[in-house]
C-alpha cells in the first residue's frame, strides 16, 4: 500500500500533490533513523575492546595463548561491526521501502527546456534491485521518493519503464538502472536541486510505492495525462501489456497527454483527435497561462521538421510499435489552444471495444498537477491523515460513465 500522504496545501499551485507540510513530517523521519543509526554504531564501537579473558589452566606461555585469544576477540569483533555498519551505514544497496538507497547521476539528457530525463544507477551492486522493479511492473503504477539531504525533505517520482526506445544495455538494467522524467519547477525545493546535481553525484532513493494496482483481468485504460503525468502512463502502458495473461483480447491503452508548450511533446503525432476542443484549459485557472481559445480545429500533427522527437515521444513511439494496435496516444497542447475536453475523452470511451463492464476490466486513470487532476476527476481529499481518491467530479463525472473505473494519481 501507498504510504500514507500528509494534507495538501491550499493556496500553492504545487504540481501533484507534495507539500511543505509533508516536508516536515518526512524530515523528522529522516532525523529519526539517522539518530538510531548513530546510537547503536557507537554501541557497537564500544563493545568491540574488552579485556582479554583469563583460563583456568594456562598452558606454558599464557601470554602468547592470550595475544592470540586476544587477535580473535577483535577480528570477529571487528567482522561483526563491519557487517553492521556495512548493513547500517550506507544503508541497503537494494531499493526497499524502509531506508534510502544511494543512487548515482549516470545522464541528465533535456527533453524541453524546462525537463530532463534522468539516468540513474544503484550506487552498490545488488543482484536483485532487476527483481524488485519487476515485481513492482507487475503490479502497477509506482513511485520512489527522493530525498533532498541539505533540506532533509523529500518528493516523489516516477521510474519510467524501458521500452524498445531506451538506450540502456541489457547489462545496465540487470544493474538495476533507472530513468525519471522530471520537469523542473522553477521555485520548486527538490526539482531544482536535482537539475543542479553534477554527474556523477549520489541519489538516496526509497520504495518502490504503490500509486495504482492494474488488475490482472484489465482489459482497457484511458490514460489522462497532464505534463510529467505521461510517466505513470508508461508505467501503466507496460504493465499492461506485458501482461502474460491476457492473450486473447489484447489489452489497450489509449492515451491523451496534455502539455502547456510545443516543445514538451515534439514530434508527438496524434492517433485519433482531430478537432480541438471548445473550452478553456484548465492550465488557465491554475497558472494563468493560456491564451482564449480563439483558434479551434488545429491539425494535431506537431510540426516537426526540423526539430527532434522528444525523448518520451520515442518512447511512447516504441511502445506502440512493439505493441502494434494495442496503444493510442493524441497530443493536446495548450499553446495551440488544444485541450483534452469532455468530447475527447467521451470519444475515446465510446471506441471502447469491450462491452464487458464488469469490475476492474475498464479503467480511466487521471495523472498530472493537482488542478489537472480535479478538473478532470475533482480533488483527492484529506481523511484520517492520509489522502484518498475522493468522489469522482469534474469532466468525468459529467460524462456519466458506465463500467469503467477511475483512479487518481
Ligand atoms: C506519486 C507521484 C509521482 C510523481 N512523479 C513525478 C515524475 O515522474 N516527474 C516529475 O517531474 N514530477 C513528479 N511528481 C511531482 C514531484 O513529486 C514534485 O512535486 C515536483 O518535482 C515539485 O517538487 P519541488 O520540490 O521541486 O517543488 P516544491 O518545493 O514542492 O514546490 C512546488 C511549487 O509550489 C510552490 N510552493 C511551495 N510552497 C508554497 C507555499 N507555501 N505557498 C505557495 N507556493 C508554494 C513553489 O513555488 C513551486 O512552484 C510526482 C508526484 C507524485 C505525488
Amino acid at each position: 500500500m501507498r504510504v500514507p500522504i500528509s494534507p495538501q496545501c491550499c493556496s500553492c499551485s504545487c504540481s501533484y500533490s507534495r507539500t511543505i507540510q509533508q516536508t516536515a513530517i518526512r524530515s523528522r523521519r529522516y532525523a529519526s533513523t539517522c539518530a538510531s543509526t548513530s546510537a547503536s554504531t557507537a554501541t557497537t564501537a564500544t563493545s568491540s575492546a574488552p579485556p582479554a579473558p583469563a583460563t583456568p589452566n594456562s598452558t606454558p606461555n599464557p601470554s602468547r595463548k592470550n595475544r592470540w585469544l586476544g587477535i580473535l576477540f577483535v577480528t570477529a569483533a571487528a567482522a561483526g561491526a563491519g557487517a553492521y555498519l556495512r548493513s547500517q551505514g550506507p544503508g541497503s544497496a537494494t531499493l526497499n521501502q524502509d531506508t534510502f538507497t544511494k543512487y548515482s547521476l549516470v545522464s541528465r539528457e533535456p527533453v524541453s527546456s524546462t525537463s530532463s530525463l534522468f539516468t540513474l544507477r544503484p550506487r552498490y551492486p545488488s543482484g536483485s534491485n532487476y527483481d524488485v522493479y519487476e515485481e513492482a511492473w507487475k503490479i502497477g503504477v509506482w513511485s520512489v521518493m527522493f530525498k533532498q539531504p541539505q533540506l532533509q525533505i523529500g518528493r516523489d517520482y516516477t521510474p519510467l519503464p524501458t521500452t524498445a526506445a531506451t538506450t540502456l544495455t541489457v547489462d545496465e538494467e540487470n544493474e538495476g538502472y533507472l530513468r525519471f522524467f522530471i520537469r523542473k519547477d522553477p521555485f520548486g525545493e527538490v526539482s531544482r536541486y536535482l537539475h543542479n546535481l553534477s554527474i556523477g553525484a549520489d541519489i538516496e532513493m526509497r520504495g518502490p510505492q504503490f500509486e495504482c494496482i492494474i488488475p490482472e483481468e484489465t482489459q482497457e485504460i484511458v490514460f489522462i495525462a497532464g505534463g510529467t503525468g505521461i510517466a505513470p502512463a508508461l508505467q501503466a502502458g507496460y504493465s499492461l501489456l506485458n501482461n502474460k495473461e491476457q492473450e486473447s483480447p489484447k489489452p489497450k491503452i489509449h492515451i491523451l497527454w496534455a502539455n502547456r508548450l510545443k516543445e514538451d511533446c515534439i514530434g508527438g503525432e496524434s492517433d485519433t483527435a482531430k478537432v480541438a476542443s471548445s473550452r478553456g484549459s484548465w492550465f488557465s485557472g491554475w497558472f494563468g497561462s493560456s491564451k482564449p481559445n480563439d483558434a479551434p480545429n488545429q491539425p494535431t500533427t506537431m510540426p516537426h521538421e526540423d526539430q527532434q522527437t522528444s525523448l518520451v515521444v520515442k518512447e511512447l513511439e516504441a511502445l506502440k510499435s512493439q505493441y502494434p494496435g494495442q496503444v493510442k496516444v493524441d497530443y493536446y497542447l495548450d499553446e495551440e489552444n488544444r485541450f483534452i475536453g469532455k468530447q475527447d475523452i467521451s470519444d475515446v470511451v465510446k471506441r471502447s471495444s469491450s462491452a464487458d463492464d464488469s469490475h476492474n476490466k475498464k479503467m480511466i486513470l487521471v495523472s498530472g498537477p493537482e488542478g489537472f487532476i480535479g478538473y478532470m476527476a475533482g480533488p483527492k481529499i484529506w481523511a484520517q491523515g492520509q489522502e484518498l481518491q475522493g468522489p469522482v467530479k469534474g469532466v468525468i463525472k459529467e460524462l456519466d460513465l458506465n463500467g469503467w473505473g477511475v483512479w487518481k494519481l
